[in-house]
C-alpha cells in the first residue's frame, strides 16, 4: 500500500515540549483521523507535514518527495485547512480567490463555484462578517478547488454546530469515492471518526502511540464503567487509562 506521508524519526523541541522520535505513515486512498489530548503535538505534527515548521532531526516525505527540493510540486497537490482564519479579513471570497487561484496550476473554477453554491457562501461579503462555520466552509472550498490529492485539516470540525459538522463530514466522505484522494485530519470529537475514519493515529505527550485500522481499535478496546471498589492493583493493569470519580470510574 502506497504511503502519501512518511515521517521517520522526526524530532522537534520547543522550550516546554518535545515531539520525540516520531515515525508514522499515512496511506493513500484512506481517511486518517489524528487524535490526542490538548497539547499532545497534533498541530505541531501537521505543521511539520506542511513544512510550516522544520524538524530538528529526522525526515519527512510527502508523495515520496522531500520539501528541500520539491516544495512547490508537493504544495500543488495538497489542500490545507486550518482551524483558524488564515485569510485577510477585509477581503471577500472573490478577492481571496483572485489571489490564490494563480498559485495553482490545476485551479478549477467549476469546483469553486460548486462548493460556493453548496455551502451558500456569499462571494461579495467581507470575510470578517463570516461565522465560524462559513469560515471553515470557505477554507474548505479554497482547499478543494485545485484537485488536491491530499487534504490535510487541523481540527476542521471544532466549534461547528452539528449540522455544519455533518455536512462537512459528508463532503469529505463523498470526496473519497474515487479512491485517489487521501485525507488526514485532527479532531477532538470522536464521533467524527465513527463517520469517516479508516485509520486512527494517536499521539500522546509528543509520542506516536499507534496508527491502527478503525475496526481493529473497536475490537481491541472498550470503555468499562464500574464501581471504584472493583479496582485493585491487578485489575488496574488491564486499563490504558482510568478516570475516577466519587461515584464511579470510567476507563
Ligand atoms: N511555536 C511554538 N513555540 C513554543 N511552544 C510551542 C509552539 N507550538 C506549539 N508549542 C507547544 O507544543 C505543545 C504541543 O502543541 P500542539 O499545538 O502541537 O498540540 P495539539 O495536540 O495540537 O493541542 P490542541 O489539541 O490543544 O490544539 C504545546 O505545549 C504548545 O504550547
Amino acid at each position: 500500500m502506497e504511503n502519501v506521508i512518511e515521517l521517520q524519526h522526526v524530532h522537534k523541541s520547543f522550550d516546554n515540549f518535545e515531539l520525540m522520535d516520531l515515525s508514522m505513515t499515512i496511506k493513500k486512498g484512506f481517511v486518517t483521523g489524528f487524535i490526542g489530548g490538548n497539547g499532545a503535538g497534533k498541530s505541531t505534527t501537521i505543521k511539520l507535514i506542511m513544512n510550516l515548521l522544520q524538524p530538528d532531526s529526522g525526515s519527512i516525505s510527502i508523495f515520496g518527495l522531500n520539501y528541500k527540493e520539491h516544495e512547490k510540486a508537493i504544495k500543488q497537490r495538497i489542500g490545507f485547512v486550518m482551524d483558524k482564519n488564515i485569510f485577510y479579513e477585509e477581503l471577500t471570497l472573490t478577492g481571496i480567490k483572485g489571489i490564490i487561484k494563480p498559485a495553482y496550476i490545476n485551479w478549477d473554477d467549476s469546483i469553486f463555484d460548486y462548493y460556493v453554491k453548496t455551502f451558500e457562501l456569499p462571494l461579495n461579503k467581507k470575510i470578517k462578517s463570516f461565522s465560524k462555520g462559513m469560515m471553515m466552509m470557505a477554507s474548505l472550498t479554497i482547499a478543494l478547488s485545485h484537485h488536491a490529492e491530499l487534504i490535510i485539516m487541523d481540527e476542521p470540525t471544532s466549534g461547528l454546530d452539528p449540522s455544519f459538522r455533518r455536512e462537512l463530514l459528508d463532503i469529505l466522505h463523498n470526496l473519497m469515492q474515487d479512491g485517489e484522494k487521501t485525507i488526514c485530519f485532527s479532531t477532538h470529537i470522536t464521533t467524527d471518526l465513527d463517520r469517516i475514519a479508516d485509520y486512527i493515529t494517536l499521539i500522546h505527550n509528543g509520542q506516536h502511540i499507534f496508527t491502527k485500522e478503525f475496526n481493529q481499535i473497536e475490537e481491541e478496546y472498550a470503555i468499562v464503567k464500574g464501581g471504584i471498589e472493583l479496582l485493585d492493583r491487578d485489575t488496574e493493569q488491564e486499563f490504558i487509562s482510568i478516570r475516577k470519580s466519587s461515584l464511579y470510574m470510567v476507563t
